[in-house]
Parts: structure tokens; sequence; C-alpha cells
């Protein structure tokens, strides 16, 4: 059989079901043989394929993270993109199939599909059932605004909890998904996705009054900060924190690792702000073909494009992950099997996605080198969070650094 390596940055139970779905696809059929290899988180993965492309020794197939879609669109030459290779090897592709907002975010500006959309999530609340029981809070009402989750995380507290709440991904959550959520821009031409001569706005009174408050709760432990990507994981399957907000993927992780009830919630917002909630945006990853492969590596990934199409397949994924099922068809699969019902909460990141129409402001993002404006966001907040800057001082910081890179990619892809 013809190997096809696919490189990714999937770790513990999501690492073990992306393997299941490559293993079931190579049982399928026995012309082509995915090789799924784990590269280090995201941004290491990606880093890893760039690299391997300019020496030559790249894959076929990388997952790549939201956040790096721009650089990857922008990357002509080293991206074969998905419509054209499932055009040019016969393989029915209906980007109509999908979820708007999937389809969106990984389209050109001629609708066209360029990355195969495999893992999408959002941002979700989680909280300890067992805890809030203890704080005497009812274990089936989550906070649906921050006040309300600042009350909760006091009795929390109250009850012996050390820790009210923390997050995951702290730019996806505080800045990205909690602006879309908002219906407020971080950035001008609809968020990027717009054109190439994008500025960011994140330094706005949404933001900046969010993190004045993460700042303050940081002092009491209202808020606990844990880190980077998903590195405040344990605080939560520990017990430490009673609540947390993160990617609706991190399910498959707290299942297999916390014990206690879990529950589910939509993400708090912010009632004085009119208008929201609004809508979620998308984050997880995309599946990128990459050329200078041989020529029956494209058509068994076209083929395996196919497979991950099914909505059975896709619907297993969704129910095993918690990442999003990216098409109605899938979703109605989950449905009619009866996966909700049985697993209470479970459709919460679907129904906040689709809350309201999306907007200019809450319908995804574009931004060139977005991985290290991540990244001065990151230390921007943590700069407010050790005391060491206001929240407007970091803000305006990270949005002028943020601008500076972004004017280099724009005059980079010219
Ligand atoms: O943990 P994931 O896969 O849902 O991804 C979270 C973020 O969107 C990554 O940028």
């Amino acid at each position: 059989a013809t190997e096809i390596q696919w490189w990714h940055a999937m770790s513990g139970p999501l690492g073990e079901k992306l393997e299941k779905i490559a293993s079931d696809f190579n049982a399928s059929q026995s012309e082509y043989k995915i090789v799924p290899v784990f590269k280090g988180s995201y941004p290491e993965a990606m880093t890893g394929a760039i690299a391997a492309f300019r020496a030559k020794q790249n894959p076929a197939l990388v997952q790549v993270f939201e956040v790096g879609t721009a650089t990857m669109m922008a990357a002509k030459g080293a991206v074969y993109p998905v419509y054209k290779l499932m055009a040019e090897q016969n393989e029915p592709f209906d980007t109509k199939t999908y979820l708007p907002a999937v389809t969106g975010y990984y389209s050109d500006t001629q609708g066209n599909m360029l990355s195969f959309p495999f893992n999408s999530s959002t941002t979700i609340l989680y909280y300890n059932k067992d805890l809030f029981k203890k704080a005497g809070l009812d274990p089936n009402t989550p906070p649906k605004t921050w006040p309300e989750l600042e009350e909760m995380a006091k009795k929390l507290q109250a009850s012996g909890t050390a820790c009210g709440f923390t997050t995951q991904w702290p730019s996806w959550v505080n800045v990205e998904n909690l602006s879309a959520w908002h219906n407020v821009a971080i950035g001008t031409k609809q968020n990027g996705m717009g054109g190439l001569d994008t500025q960011l706005t994140i330094s706005n009174p949404l933001v900046q009054s969010h993190w004045e408050k993460l700042a303050e709760w940081q002092k009491t432990k209202i808020f606990d900060y844990g880190g980077r990507q998903a590195k405040a994981d344990p605080k939560f399957f520990s017990g430490e924190c009673g609540m947390s907000i993160g990617s609706s993927a991190a399910r498959a992780a707290i299942l297999a690792n916390a014990k206690f009830d879990l529950g589910y919630g939509m993400m708090p917002y912010w009632p004085q702000v009119k208008g929201a909630p609004q809508n979620s945006i998308i984050g997880g990853a995309s599946l990128w073909v990459l050329t200078g492969r041989p020529q029956a590596e494209y058509k068994g990934l076209a083929k395996f494009f196919t497979y991950l199409s099914k909505p059975e397949v896709q619907a297993w994924w969704h129910e095993q992950t918690g990442y999003l099922p990216i098409t109605p068809a899938a979703y109605d699969f989950a449905k009619a099997e009866g996966f909700y019902a049985k697993n209470p909460g479970a459709d919460i990141s679907i129904l906040q996605m689709t809350l309201n129409p999306p907007t200019e402001n809450s319908k995804g993002l574009r931004f060139g080198s977005f991985a290290q404006i991540r990244d001065v966001i990151e230390e921007e907040l943590e700069a407010t969070l050790a005391g060491q800057k206001s929240a407007k001082a970091a803000l305006d910081a990270a949005q002028e650094r943020g601008n500076t890179l972004l004017r280099a990619f724009e005059k980079a892809n010219q």
C-alpha cells in the first residue's frame, strides 16, 4: 500500500481517537495507508511542517490550528488546495454540506475551500457538579453571566474550593471568543477576513474591562491563571478550580481524567453589553495538503477526505472528542442515535455556535502571523495578571506589537 504521513498535534485521548480514525480508514481499503505522526503542540506541528517543506522533506498532510490559516493560505506554492485536489482526483466534495461558520473560515474570497475542516471546536464552560453541590449551588444551573460566575466562584471558595475558575488558551478565550460573543471586532476588515491590510482593535472597552476584572479576580483566586494552550487543565481536573472555560474538545480529556460529575454551560457574557450573547467562533484545526509528494499519495488523500466526510465518521469523532459536528448531517446522525439525550450538555458547543446568525464581528478571524500575535497577547495578559501593567497599557502594547507583525506579513505577501 502507498503510505501517506499525516502530521498532527493531538495527544492524550484525542491522539488515540485520531489514530483510530486512520486505522479504520486503512482497514476499509488496501491501496493506501495513512500513517499518523505526532509532532507536538499545534505551534510545533505547524513550524515543523513549514521547516520540512523548505527542506523538501514534508509530509503530504498536516494538521494546522485555526490561527495558522492566514499563514497557510499565503503559502501558495506549498499548499495543494483541497477543493482542487478533490476535483482533480474525481472525488465528490460539496462545501455546502458544512456549517457556514466552518466553510467561511477555511475558504478563499472566491468561496473555494483550501483546507479540510477536520476538528473544529469552540469555547464552552465546564463545571464540577460535585463542588457546586458542596457549595450549596444548584448543580444543574451553570452561571449565564460573568457577575453570576463571580458570585458562584465566591460560594465555591467559601465551601473550601481553592479557585473559582481557570481558562485554557488565554487569548482564544479572553480576547477572541470573548469579542465574538459580545459582537465586538478585534480587527478591522471583518477581523481580517476582508484583506491583509487589517489592523487589530483589541484595545477596546470590552476587552480592557474584562482583563481588569481578570486581574482583580486573580488576586483572590476567583480566577486563577494556569498557562497557555491547555496547561490550565490540571487545575480543573484535580478540583482545585470549580469551573473552567476551554475548548469543547477538552471534554475527552476531562472525562478521561476527572473523577467528578461534569456540567456544561455556554460561555458567560457581560450583561451590560447590548446584543450579547451573539455567537462563538471556531477554533481547533484543519488539514492542509502540502505539495511535492508523489501523485499516488494525493489520490489516497482524496479518498481519505471522502471517508472523513461520511456523516457516521464525523459523528463518531464529534461524540468521542467534543469537537463540533461540522456538518448538519453529522449533527442529525448524532441526534438520531440519541447521543444528546444520553449525554446532556454535549450539544452546548453547537447551540452556542449557531445561537445567532454570525455578524462581521463573529464569523471568524484571519490574521497573518497570528500564532505569534497570540503569543504577544498572552505575554501582555500575563503582565497584567502579575500586576506589572494595567489592562489598558498591556492591550495598547499588544495591539501595537500585533499590528507591527501584521504590517510585516502584509508586506511579505503583497
Ligand atoms: O484545543 P482545540 O483543538 O479545540 O483548539 C483550541 C484553539 O483553537 C487552538 O488554536
